[in-house]
């Protein structure tokens, strides 16, 4: 689907920010000429998208903008003062309400969103909630758009947003932790660093794509693995045995819980 709607990104010359303004470029869902990015640093550090308008000034973007992407940092977000009252606005900041959003641009039409750092290489898996005035062709578009950084879902629920900060949100850095572990090992094992860092990449990124197949089911997978009683079966209890399900919970507990914390900063 390719967005009509002119879009502002409030923070676009971020890491996130900057991310889902160039897969909604590339992937032709915007038309650059229809992009108003702004930021607090000098306008030469913005990512350098052809005919992208980049601004320091918020009034500015929201004027040019009929939908408004918020991509400051939570503890930022005090510091945006802007009037979007009859626009959309899409945030993506871990922990801040859309309650206290529609308190503070006036725009009814708010919509809640945890995509990842995935959304550089367009693999971004993205949550979204819509409050009750969204429109169903504004929920179009939000799907639209955060279908050309990754996937996209929407969840009936707020509360699932603040639990996905966790698992979405923070979860694109998981890979890199178990791969990190890997490499570590490796090395201590004698094998060259060069070759155990491709190696680990090579696993994580490559195995990942079992479950990328139309149909995958973790829990089968890792049963099948456990059932054939080989070497992966005794990794996979080993880990299990050292509480691997346990870390990953609370893993996920202390990103929920850093979100509500940054959220009142
Ligand atoms: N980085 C990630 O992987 C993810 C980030 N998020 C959320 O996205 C938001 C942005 O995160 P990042 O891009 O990583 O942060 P960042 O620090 O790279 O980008 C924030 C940008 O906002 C700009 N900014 C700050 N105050 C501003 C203001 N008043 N007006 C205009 N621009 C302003 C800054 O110049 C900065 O470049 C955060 O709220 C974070 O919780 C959510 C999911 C994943
Ligand atoms: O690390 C962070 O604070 C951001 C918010 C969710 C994921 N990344």
């Amino acid at each position: 689907m390719t967005i009509e709607q002119r879009i502002g990104i409030i923070g676009g010359n971020g890491w996130l920010g900057s991310a889902i303004a160039s897969a909604a470029v590339d992937s032709g869902a915007v038309d650059p000429a229809r992009l108003t990015l702004s930021g607090r640093s000098d306008l030469s550090t913005f990512p350098a998208i052809p005919d992208v308008h980049r601004t320091n000034l918020n009034a500015e973007l929201v004027e040019r903008s009929d939908v408004v992407i918020l991509s400051v940092g939570p503890a930022q977000f005090a510091d945006v003062r802007i009037d979007a009252a009859g626009k959309l606005v899409v945030s993506v900041m871990a922990g801040i309400t859309a309650a206290r959003i529609t308190e503070r641009t006036g725009a009814a039409e708010v919509v809640r969103t945890i995509p990842n750092a995935a959304a550089a290489v367009r693999r971004s898996f993205t949550p979204w909630y819509a409050t009750p005035p969204v429109s169903a062709s504004n929920k179009a578009l939000v799907q639209a758009l955060f279908e050309a950084c990754g996937e996209a879902s929407e969840v009936p629920e707020e509360s699932h947003i603040d639990y996905c900060v966790g698992m979405t949100g923070s979860g694109a850095a998981f890979p890199a932790l178990l791969a990190e572990a890997m490499i570590a090992h490796a090395v201590t094992h004698g094998l060259p660093r060069a070759f155990a860092e491709r190696a680990a990449a090579g696993v994580v990124a490559g195995a990942s794509q079992l479950l990328a197949r139309p149909g995958a089911d973790a829990a089968r997978i890792v049963q099948e693995m456990i059932d054939y009683r080989g070497t992966t079966a005794a990794a996979l209890l080993a880990m299990r045995e050292r509480g691997f399900d346990e870390a990953v919970a609370a893993g996920l507990a202390a990103a929920s819980a850093k979100a509500a914390a940054m959220s009142k900063a």
